[in-house]
């Protein structure tokens, strides 16, 4: 009897199948640089439904292979192999695990793709596994692979801060008024440690965008485009050009007003009405550019409801 037997009944299926959701920034606060080399946040995430799949299959190998429909994904540097590695080690697992990872989610985008595939891959294996790990094992083990990776364990609308590592849920009252996003995507990727880099302290901020917001949210209280901001956002609209002529384009196209997701470049609107939303992305589909139409879920990587 192999050492793990115990937590893999013969019972159990050779495969499972799972959805990793990204998430928008609805506000993004910096409020400084902390001796660690990170800075401190307060941010309000929200897990929307666009999705990449993963697939696991148990092999019968002591190791984990990854494969990936965006090949220069396909390594061991993957965030997925690299969550699934820490679970086997941390729990001393000899059973072999082979993924499939099928990319829908733009990368490097400030969409949190890679995050949410480790959380998700966590989160399967507990589950399928029934693996002798709480929730506050997992957001251990999250935390030390990335800083967007907790949230995902729980998703839906909430605030983060710290590092982005501690999660506050906030009770799903989504605007009505936002109720559908249009994404745009622009045709570069942009590194989270260089936008980081590059800010300057008068892009900080005390935290009081992300604290209105979340009072707004939780009181039902109208919340307004102007009460949207994100301390990355200046300085990666003076880098990349790309990223300002598409903020100007989708203004343009009818957006009242456009934020940039976390470190970006993938930038965002809302609207009320499906109609007008379908027409901003048409729009900007028509120009070339990568749009999405998508909407805020109410939960993470398993079952979702909409607002
Ligand atoms: C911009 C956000 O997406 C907002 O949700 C996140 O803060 C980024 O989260 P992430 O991609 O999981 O970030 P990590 O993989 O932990 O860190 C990537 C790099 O971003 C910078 N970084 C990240 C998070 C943070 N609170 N402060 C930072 O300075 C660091 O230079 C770090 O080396
Ligand atoms: N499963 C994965 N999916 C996407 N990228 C991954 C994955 N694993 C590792 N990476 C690496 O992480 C980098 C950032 O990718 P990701 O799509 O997560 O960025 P992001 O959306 O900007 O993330 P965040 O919003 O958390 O900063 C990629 O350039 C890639 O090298």
């Amino acid at each position: 009897m192999r050492r793990d037997d115990h937590a893999c009944p013969e019972a159990i299926e050779k495969v499972r199948f799972v959805r990793s959701y990204a998430k928008i920034n609805l506000t993004l606060d910096v409020l400084g640089k902390r001796p660690d080399g990170y800075h401190e946040l307060a941010t309000i995430m929200q897990t929307i439904d666009l999705y990449d799949t993963l697939c696991f299959s148990i092999i019968d190998e002591n190791r984990v292979s990854m494969v990936c429909n965006r090949p220069e994904l396909s390594n061991e540097q993957n965030l997925v192999v690299r969550a699934a590695q820490v679970i086997r080690q941390k729990l001393n697992l000899t059973r072999g695990l082979a993924i499939e990872l099928n990319k829908r989610i733009p990368v490097a985008a400030g969409l949190g793709g890679g995050s949410s595939n480790a959380a998700a891959t966590l989160l399967a294996l507990q589950q399928w596994w029934q693996l002798p790990l709480s929730l506050h094992d997992l957001w251990e083990i999250a935390t030390s692979l990335g800083s967007d990776i907790p949230f995902f364990l729980t998703g839906g609308l909430a605030l983060c801060e710290g590092r982005g590592e501690k999660i506050t849920p906030l009770a799903p009252h989504w605007p009505t008024s936002m109720r559908w996003l249009v994404l745009l995507k622009p045709a570069i990727g942009v590194s989270t440690a260089t936008v980081f880099r590059q800010l300057t302290a008068s892009d900080y901020s005390n935290g009081s965008w992300s604290r209105a917001a979340e009072a707004a949210l939780q009181t039902r209280s109208t919340l307004r485009p102007t009460d949207l901001y994100n301390s990355l956002e200046r300085g990666v609209l003076a880098q990349y050009p790309e990223v300002a002529q598409a903020r100007a384009d989708m203004l343009q196209a009818g957006a009242s007003y456009v934020r940039l997701s976390g470190s970006g470049p993938t930038l965002f609107s809302t609207f009320a009405d499906l109609p007008a939303a379908a027409w901003v992305q048409h729009q900007l589909q028509h120009q070339g550019y990568e749009a999405y139409l998508t909407r805020p879920i109410t939960t993470a990587n398993t079952e979702i409801s909409y607002f």
